[in-house]
């Protein structure tokens, strides 16, 4: 079988949102490869907190059962978290349904997911070797309806500005052009990780080895590029008037400023490439921009989020545990 759903951005293509239908109940989720917990907004939150989400409420499901005990919490590269209890549900997502798949319920949330209304939980597409929940941790949807799937994969077709795609079990020759450029990934932190060992400034830019570069994740849970110090400040000392800013925590430039082009490798055969206005990625007022570059803070891995995501077709194939970037049709 095989499954296909909308991905519609949030301001500045900060995340995308996704229909999912639990227990037969309708919530709008953040797909994250970046993570591996599925958990929802529940009628157990505070109404302060749940206000303006869609929350599920179990007891409304006749096919949902508690996972009595069981616990999970999770806190994201961004500060956020949430905790919560588990129960099982039917999970479907573009007619693809997994009928007892882990949902977890929050009941306590921080204020990131608080504010952003739009957003009624996670959906981890990382792997579940990353599971919070205690004291067994569960698979994802995408490990749960694999076996199920015509082909072992999902992609993801993000757009900007612009609702996008993700297709369940198929590689849609629709919506893509060229060739599929694969690196083999390793899942063992959780994450689809894959070597970056050189990246490329400017339009004919030489390919910069760095055998220091620390390994990427396609995360599209993240909004932005998280780079390697290095990388991050080779790339703003080309622009003019670039600066660190501790108030806006990262690197700002003048909205006027001529931006290179900024290619990233994807394992060793290719260089994924952003054109030089793809950089900009809030126009913070003033006449500043905020970069859609900015550091990992030494965090040992390379976060490649929405930012470069959306200007490709992803393919993440969990038969052959490989990642790779095509060309948009
Ligand atoms: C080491 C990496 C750090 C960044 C992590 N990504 C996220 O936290 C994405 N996310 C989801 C909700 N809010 C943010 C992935 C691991």
């Amino acid at each position: 079988e095989t499954g296909q759903v909308t991905a519609s951005p949030e301001q500045n293509d900060s995340e995308y949102l996704s229909p999912v239908t639990i227990g037969g109940q309708p919530l709008t989720l953040d797909f994250d490869t970046g993570s591996a917990d599925l958990w929802v907004f529940s009628n157990s939150l505070p109404s302060s907190d749940s206000a303006g989400h869609v929350t599920f409420d179990p007891s409304k499901s006749s096919t949902f059962t508690p996972y009595s005990g069981a616990t999970w919490q999770i806190a994201y590269g961004d500060g956020s978290s949430a905790t919560g209890s588990v129960g099982f549900d039917s999970v479907t997502i573009g007619g693809v349904t997994v009928a007892h798949q882990a949902v977890e319920l929050a009941d306590n949330l921080s204020g990131a997911f608080v504010q952003d209304t739009q957003n009624d939980g996670l959906l981890g597409l990382g792997f579940s070797t990353i599971n919070t929940i205690q004291t067994q941790r569960q698979k994802t949807f995408f490990e749960n309806i694999m076996p199920s799937l015509a082909l072992p994969v999902f992609t993801a077709n993000l757009q900007a500005d612009a609702s996008g795609t993700y297709t369940f079990g198929a590689i849609d020759a629709a919506q893509y052009s060229g060739p599929i450029h694969y690196t083999a990934i390793d899942s063992s932190a959780g994450f689809w990780q894959f070597p970056s060992p050189s990246y490329t400034i400017g339009s004919n830019g030489a390919s910069v080895p760095c055998t220091t570069c620390s390994p990427a994740i396609a995360d599209t849970g993240t909004s932005l590029v998280l780079l390697d110090d290095d990388v991050v400040a080779a790339y703003y000392a080309q622009v003019s008037g670039a600066s660190q800013d501790q108030s806006q925590g990262g690197y700002v430039f003048p909205c006027s400023a001529s931006l290179p082009d900024f290619g990233v490798a994807i394992g060793s055969g290719y260089t994924a490439v952003l054109a030089g206005k793809e950089i900009l990625y809030e126009d913070l007022g003033g006449g500043v921009c905020y970069g859609g570059l900015q550091s990992n803070a030494g965090q040992g891995v390379q976060i490649f989020g929405d930012v470069l995501l959306r200007h490709f077709f992803a393919v993440f194939d969990g038969g052959a545990k490989r990642f790779g970037l095509a060309k948009k049709a």
